[in-house]
């Protein structure tokens, strides 16, 4: 059977990760086959433990597989190390985390602007590319600001501009909402949300089923394996995104 849709931005197969601490190994990350296409809003959601972040972690090169394999564009990362991967995340993914990991001794402007700078971006490009994205998530007048100095929900912003400057054709978001108030959730959601409705790929890590309800596709993630993914139970169509009940989160 043929298919006419568009390469994925992202390809993962036969993915496993055990992490061994203290204790008894732990088997985050069971054995995971994933395709993520151009345009897509995918959220992983599961319980707590079940390997999501670990899964998040390994298809943006945080962390090696003990098996499996990763492609970036159709090109194979088998042979990446360290430095190249640092090199490809600049160019090709964004990611923002639940806390932030902002420079806390850099400035709001710097933060932003060094992924472009270490990207080869010329220092008045990333000053424009700054100054749009501040603009665009409302943070103009920040710029001079340190991270400490903001709340939790602009910390997140700044992380959001700073994850995209390079435009990256995807981006990974790990519980971008777990340390913030429905205030903070709202707006990042809505924020993921346009982005996403100007064709940003977005891969969403959440525990939380309304956040997850915002994307247009969502694959639950239990005990280091994909239980279910409307993809795989059949190309469902993308449902209508979920974000107003999203929106509608009391404080
Ligand atoms: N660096 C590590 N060292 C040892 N064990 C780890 C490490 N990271 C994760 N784990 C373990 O791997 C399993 C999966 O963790 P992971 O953080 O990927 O799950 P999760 O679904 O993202 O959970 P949560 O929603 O609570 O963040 C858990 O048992 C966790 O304790």
């Amino acid at each position: 059977m043929s298919d006419d849709r568009p390469a994925p931005v992202l390809r993962a197969e036969g993915l496993v990760k055990t992490h061994h601490g203290e204790g008894a190994p732990a088997h985050a990350v069971r054995g995971v086959d994933l395709c993520v296409r151009p345009g897509e809003f995918v959220a992983i959601t599961g319980p707590s433990g079940a390997g999501k972040s670990t899964l998040l972690h390994l298809l943006g090169g945080l962390q090696r597989p003990d098996a499996g394999r990763i492609w970036l564009d159709g090109e194979s990362t088998d042979t990446y190390g360290e430095a190249r991967w640092a090199v490809e995340r600049r160019k090709r993914i964004g990611i923002v985390f639940q806390f932030f990991n902002l420079v806390s001794n850099l400035s709001v402007a710097d933060n932003v602007e060094l992924p472009a700078l270490l990207a080869g971006t010329s220092p008045k490009q990333a000053r424009a590319e700054r100054e749009q994205l501040l603009a665009e998530l409302g943070l103009t007048g920040k710029e001079r600001s340190m991270p400490g100095e903001l709340s939790g929900g602009e910390q997140q912003r700044v992380a959001l501009a700073r994850a995209l400057v390079n435009h990256p054709p995807l981006l990974l978001a790990d519980e971008p909402a777990g340390s913030l108030d429905s205030k903070g959730t709202r707006e990042v959601m809505r924020l993921l949300s346009r982005f996403h409705q100007r064709g940003q790929t977005i891969l969403l890590v959440t525990h939380d089923a309304r956040l997850a309800s915002a994307a247009d596709r969502v694959i639950s993630f239990f005990d280091g394996r994909i239980a279910d993914d409307a993809e795989l139970d059949g190309g469902t169509p993308p449902r209508r995104s979920g974000i107003a009940g999203v929106l509608e989160l009391k404080d």
